[in-house]
């Protein structure tokens, strides 16, 4: 039997840096659980850009079709501020999102107990927090028709437009009451149904697909806009959280400083089952391309690192050897290795973001 197979798209800024982190990181597990991927490299963002003139390039999109995983970097950066929108970095994701139909983003936020002291809230609001917000991730603003900068009346408007059908509101809340099921029983559903139709739409049909096949599963409703001072004020009231593409990509990243840092959230994003039974699925950390330390060796690999621990988990069905990653992950970090996102007031060890590679291997090497 032929390996499983990787598509790894490092991408810009800090992308390649993290990434080259985890393929250390996927060489570990080759030579020494004998899990051994096929692993092919190729571009995405401004680096496909650069080389080819387009964000992602067609025979890339064929590739990251065809893999049982994809891993990604991060795109963008200040250099491509200047293009045509449909060409710039970030389109090229969009493109892999919606043309792999990765309809589900995970995204847990979990406050591993050597950064309690790191989050921006007192250290027993955070201590032991544990929660997935799972973000719709093909539809809503960021692809919704019209979109443009447009003419009218002497003036230009821009439009986004937020768009959601019924069957897209469906299947995304199906995977969170599936994935509450399997956590804490609770899902609570975030939107703006007191000011959007289609926030009336998403209440109405979570509250369909509830009655239809969850009734186990604990279920509430949030207007947004409290959801994020929620998520600030007492955030362990919360286990999954569903929402939309916006908001989700938002509250994601409010949820990360209760984590400590950017620098720490994994992500899934997963579709439809392919013929071996597994989700069509894409992994990549949380963060973006972070120009501000690029190329400086200060970026924080953990968050691309828990992001194969998902791949291990979601696509190639190694729970263990996901649990063994992130083990290793939680060791260093109680260690007291800390790249600079980490270094605040607890004198610990300052670590490059090679060095915080190394130390996630020898806490890997210690765990045979
Ligand atoms: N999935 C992706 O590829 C994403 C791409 N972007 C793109 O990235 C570019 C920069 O966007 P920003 O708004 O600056 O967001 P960002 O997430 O790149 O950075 C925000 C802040 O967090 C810090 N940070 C992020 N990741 C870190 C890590 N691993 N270790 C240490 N510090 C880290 C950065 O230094 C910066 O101060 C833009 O072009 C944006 O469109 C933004 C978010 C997601
Ligand atoms: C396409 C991305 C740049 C949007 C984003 O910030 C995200 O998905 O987290
Ligand atoms: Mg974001």
């Amino acid at each position: 039997m032929s390996n499983p197979s990787l598509l790894i798209l490092a991408g810009d800024g800090i992308g390649p840096e993290v990434m080259a982190e985890v393929q250390r990181i996927i060489d570990w597990f080759g030579d020494k659980r004998g899990l051994k991927f096929d692993v092919s490299e190729d571009l995405v963002g401004g680096a496909a850009y650069d080389a080819h003139g387009v964000p992602l390039h067609d025979d890339t999109m064929a590739k990251a079709q065809e893999v049982d995983a994809v891993l990604l970097g991060a795109v963008g950066g200040p250099k491509y501020d200047v293009l045509d929108f449909s060409v710039k970095p970030e389109r090229g994701l969009l493109r892999l999102r919606k043309e792999m139909d990765l309809f589900a983003n995970l995204r847990p936020a979990q406050c591993f107990d050597a950064l309690a002291d790191f989050s921006s809230l007192k250290k027993d609001i955070v201590a032991g927090l544990d929660i997935m917000i799972v973000r719709e991730l093909t539809s809503g603003s960021y692809f919704g028709e019209p979109r443009g900068i447009f003419t009218e009346n002497n003036e230009r408007v821009g439009i986004n437009t937020q768009r959601y059908t019924e069957s897209e509101i469906d299947r995304v809340a199906r995977a969170a009451f599936e994935l509450a099921r399997k956590r804490g029983g609770k899902l609570c559903s975030m939107e703006k149904a007191n000011v959007m139709e289609s926030g009336i739409l998403w209440r109405d049909v979570v509250t369909e697909v509830h009655e239809a096949d969850y009734k186990d599963i604990e279920l509430s409703h949030m207007y947004a806009d409290n959801g994020a001072m929620q998520l600030v004020r007492a955030p362990k009231q919360f286990d999954v959280i569903l929402t939309d593409n916006l908001f989700g990509d938002l509250l994601s990243d409010c949820a990360a400083m209760l984590t400590g840092s950017l620098g720490m959230l994994p992500s899934a994003s997963l579709g439809a089952p392919m013929e071996n039974g597994r989700p069509k699925a894409l992994y990549e950390p949380v963060h973006g391309s972070a120009p501000d330390i690029a190329g400086e060796g200060k970026a924080n690999p953990c968050a691309c690192i828990l992001s194969f621990a998902m791949a291990l988990r979601y696509s190639f069905s190694e729970g263990g050897e996901a649990d063994r990653l992130e083990a290793a992950v939680e060791q260093v970090l109680a260690d007291g290795v800390r790249t600079g996102d980490l270094m605040q007031a607890d004198g610990g060890t300052p670590a490059t973001t090679s060095e915080m590679g190394s130390a996630v291997i020898a806490a890997l090497d210690a765990s045979l």
